[in-house]
């Protein structure tokens, strides 16, 4: 099996993994990648197009290319990488994808990137405890899903592993199990709405 070229990295590098559909990105998701860079510290960002969330139908979802060309436009950040990774490794589930960074690139220290309504449904991703234990979770807090997220499954399994908001940039140091809710402003931005509005013309 050849390896697909990863994003260049250096060891110890701090990078955030940013996986979405992103059908069509948005400022909420420029929002997420902002704040995680900020307040995790990270060196990296990487936007990771997905192929194709497992939990959700694939039906009307734009080709990679389309959505890779629009988050472009979206992710300007020098320390952005917009990406299609996931597509040239054949991961579809987080845990695979993580699995195969950590072998790849042992040395960076990579933390997971989220949404609050995906902490909020995390205990239905494939191998969630897995992933929870392999890398740390940096989870940014959205309109409508604050306490769902708090109360989630995944809340109660890690409720151990959570560290304070202010000690943001210790999580890519730490070992998972570790997560952190990051609140602060929230945007009501949601690709739903936008795809519904564009419908409606
Ligand atoms: N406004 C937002 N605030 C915080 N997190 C967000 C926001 N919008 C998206 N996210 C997070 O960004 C990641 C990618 O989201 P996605 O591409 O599914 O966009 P979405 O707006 O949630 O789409 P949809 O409405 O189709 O479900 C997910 O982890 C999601 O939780
Ligand atoms: O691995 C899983 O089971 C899994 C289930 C749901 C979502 N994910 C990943 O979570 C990221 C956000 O998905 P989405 O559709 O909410 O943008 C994206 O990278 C998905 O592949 C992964």
């Amino acid at each position: 099996m050849t390896t697909p070229r990863l994003p260049a990295t250096l060891p110890g590098m701090r990078v955030g993994l940013y996986g979405g559909s992103f059908n069509p990105p948005h400022r909420g998701h420029a929002h997420v990648a902002h704040l995680a860079l900020q307040r995790l510290r990270l060196d990296r960002i990487w936007w990771l197009v997905t192929p194709g969330n497992p939990l959700k139908s694939a039906d009307g979802l734009p080709d990679v290319d389309r959505r890779l060309a629009a988050v472009r436009k979206v992710a300007h950040h020098p320390r952005a990488i917009v990406t299609d990774l996931e597509s040239r490794l054949g991961t579809r589930y987080t845990i695979d994808l993580v699995r195969r960074l950590k072998t790849l690139r042992p040395a960076v220290r990579f933390v997971l990137v989220i949404g609050a309504d995906n902490w909020a449904t995390f205990h239905r991703w494939g191998g969630w405890r897995e992933i929870a234990r392999t890398v740390p979770i940096a989870v940014v807090d959205r309109p409508g899903a604050t306490f769902a997220a708090l109360a989630s499954p995944a809340a109660r399994a890690f409720a151990q592993a959570r560290i304070s908001e202010r000690d943001g940039g210790l999580l890519p140091d730490l070992s998972p199990p570790a997560w952190i809710f990051i609140a602060g402003i929230k945007v009501p931005l949601s690709s739903s709405q936008l795809r519904r509005s564009a419908t409606r013309g």
